[in-house]
Parts: C-alpha cells; sequence; structure tokens
C-alpha cells in the first residue's frame, strides 16, 4: 500500500514576499513543526477550507526576518511534509524580464535556472546519495489548476505553452541584479527573476512532492529603460495590491480541489525517488536515513 497515490488533498502554500498570512479560513491554528534540518521560517498555519486542508508557511518569517539566503528550505519542505501536505504551491514575488508581462500579471512558470549558490540543496548527501531529475521542475497539474483558478479570481494569469516555456530565473541576492546580469538573463530567454524558488522546487522533487509556482509580476527589474529600478517598497505596494487577489485565488484552488478526488501525478513525481537513490541499502548511513524519515517516508516504507 505504500505506493498508493494519497486520495486527499492537502495543499501547502509557501507565502511569499508580502503574503505573510491567510485570513478568512475555518479552524486555523499555527503549528510549531521540528525537522532533523533545523527551525523551518515560521509555525505553519493549519487550516480547512470546506474540508480541504491547507498549510500555509510564509517563507520569509511572519516578520519578514529570513532573507533569501537565510529561508532554511530544507527545513520548509521537510515541515510541509511532516504536516501532511500532498502538493505545494509557492506564491512568489518576482521581476518582469519581458515587456508582455506587467506589474500585476500572474506568469505560471514552468521551467527555472538555478543561479543561488549559497544555499543546501539537498536532502541526500554522504551516507545516501539520490539524483533526482528536475528537467521539468514544475508540477503541469497543479499549476495548471492555480492558473484556472487565478483567472476565475480574474487575475491576467501567462501560461506555458508547448512552443513556449515560462522560465524563473533564481539568483542569490540579497541585492537585486546589475543592468548587465539583468540584459544578460533576457537573453538567455529567461521571462521572471526571483531569489527564492531554488532550490525550493529541487528539494520539494526530491521530497516527492509535486510543486507549482505562481509568480506575481511586482516590477520590470532594471532593463526597462520606461520603468525606474526595482525596490523593495514598489514590491512590497504591487503585493499589497495583488495580495487580495492570490487570497482569492487560493480559495479558489481550494474549492476546485474539494469537487476532485486526487489521483497520482501523472509525471510520477511521487515515486521518482524510486529512480533516484544509489546508495545500496548496506551502504547506508543510519543517521542520513534517520534523517530522510519524512522527506523519503513512502521510499523507506518499501525498501
Ligand atoms: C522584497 S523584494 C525581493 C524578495 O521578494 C521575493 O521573495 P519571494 O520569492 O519569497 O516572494 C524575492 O525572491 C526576494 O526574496
Ligand atoms: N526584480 C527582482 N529581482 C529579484 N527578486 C525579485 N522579487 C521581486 N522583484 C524582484
Amino acid at each position: 500500500m505504500t505506493n498508493a497515490p494519497h486520495t486527499q488533498w492537502t495543499l501547502g502554500i509557501l507565502g511569499g514576499s508580502g503574503l505573510y498570512d491567510l485570513p478568512g479560513l475555518e479552524n486555523p491554528e499555527w503549528v510549531s513543526i521540528s525537522t532533523p534540518w533545523g527551525a523551518p521560517s515560521d509555525d505553519i498555519l493549519f487550516a480547512e477550507i470546506e474540508g480541504v486542508r491547507l498549510r500555509f508557511l510564509p517563507r520569509h518569517g511572519r516578520g519578514h526576518a529570513l532573507s533569501p539566503s537565510d529561508v532554511n528550505y530544507r527545513a520548509n519542505i521537510d515541515a510541509l511534509k511532516r504536516a501532511g501536505c500532498t502538493d505545494v504551491l509557492s506564491i512568489s514575488a518576482v521581476g518582469s524580464l519581458q515587456a508582455d508581462y506587467v506589474p500585476g500579471d500572474f506568469v505560471m512558470v514552468d521551467q527555472m535556472i538555478d543561479r543561488t549558490f549559497a544555499r543546501e540543496k539537498s536532502f541526500f548527501g554522504k551516507g545516501c546519495v539520490a539524483h533526482v531529475s528536475v528537467a521539468d521542475p514544475i508540477c503541469p497539474r497543479l499549476s495548471a489548476l492555480a492558473a484556472d483558478a487565478a483567472d476565475q479570481a480574474g487575475a491576467n494569469v501567462h501560461r506555458p505553452t508547448e512552443d513556449k516555456s515560462l522560465t524563473y530565473l533564481a539568483m542569490e541576492g540579497p541585492q537585486f541584479s546589475t543592468k548587465a546580469e539583468s540584459h544578460m538573463y533576457r537573453q538567455w530567454g529567461c521571462d521572471v527573476i526571483g531569489m527564492t524558488n531554488m532550490p525550493e522546487a529541487k528539494l520539494a522533487r526530491e521530497a516527492e512532492l509535486p510543486y507549482a509556482t505562481m509568480a506575481m509580476v511586482t516590477d520590470f527589474d532594471c532593463w526597462h529603460a520606461g520603468h525606474g529600478n526595482v525596490d523593495v517598497a514598489s514590491v512590497i505596494a504591487m503585493m499589497q495590491k495583488n495580495s487580495a487577489m492570490a487570497q482569492k485565488t487560493v480559495l479558489n484552488l481550494i474549492k476546485t480541489l474539494q469537487d476532485r478526488p486526487r489521483s497520482a501525478c501523472a509525471s510520477g513525481i511521487e515515486t521518482n525517488l524510486d529512480v533516484a537513490i544509489i546508495t545500496p541499502q548496506e551502504a547506508r548511513d543510519p543517521k542520513r536515513m534517520a534523517m530522510l524519515d519524512a522527506v523519503a517516508k513512502r521510499y523507506l516504507a518499501q525498501s
């Protein structure tokens, strides 16, 4: 039975800059969860909406005290897994790298480039080595459902197509980009830029959690001659303007989930460790394996 898919949705939400709470939920309770990887960014808000379970974690903490490099991404993903999440949606502020995506728009990215360099990027390592595929880092099902929910909320939503991926460039920060960098990312074909969704998406894949990003455009970074360079005040002002839309999107998404029993993700995300772990059982370090008790729970239960 360990490979049976979850038949009930428990939606995890990682709230980014400007999104530190979700009002209007049933039975809300902030719950502290500890992990073998250290402390997550904050307690997790457990709640329900019409029977669908929701788990909300503000990525930078409620007081936004954690910079993108200080967020403990491993602890956050592990804690969401321990909280029973079946799927994780990131709601993030991003700069637009293309004229077509303007502040206020929602961009459902399907590709990512990871330029971060000062973060722990894997649950695996000495004592248990794994190489998961992140060829397609985003769960297409969750992304499509979130896009529809955002549409219904009245947002201007951009979706990837067969011919055109939408790419999120993850930079280390905390400083914003130079103009030369911003122009280079545009030449690379990137669509939006942020500082947090990598290694988050990679870690979600290792934890066998379908993950999607709803990127909310707040600025034009610093490449656009007709717009000023990004600053925190403009990002937060735009997120505040859009937070009602984000909240409505979450409510719509929950209502959609309520109407459809959950089945396994067609992309195989939920069983991807079966083809990723290379260290044979006899060579595994018991200490490392104990730390993987939540992340690799399904895998370990069958081996
Ligand atoms: C406050 S501007 C830069 C900040 O905003 C984005 O955060 P998040 O992805 O958590 O919404 C960006 O990645 C930076 O962390
Ligand atoms: N221009 C930008 N660069 C990096 N992260 C961002 N978050 C919001 N806008 C951003």
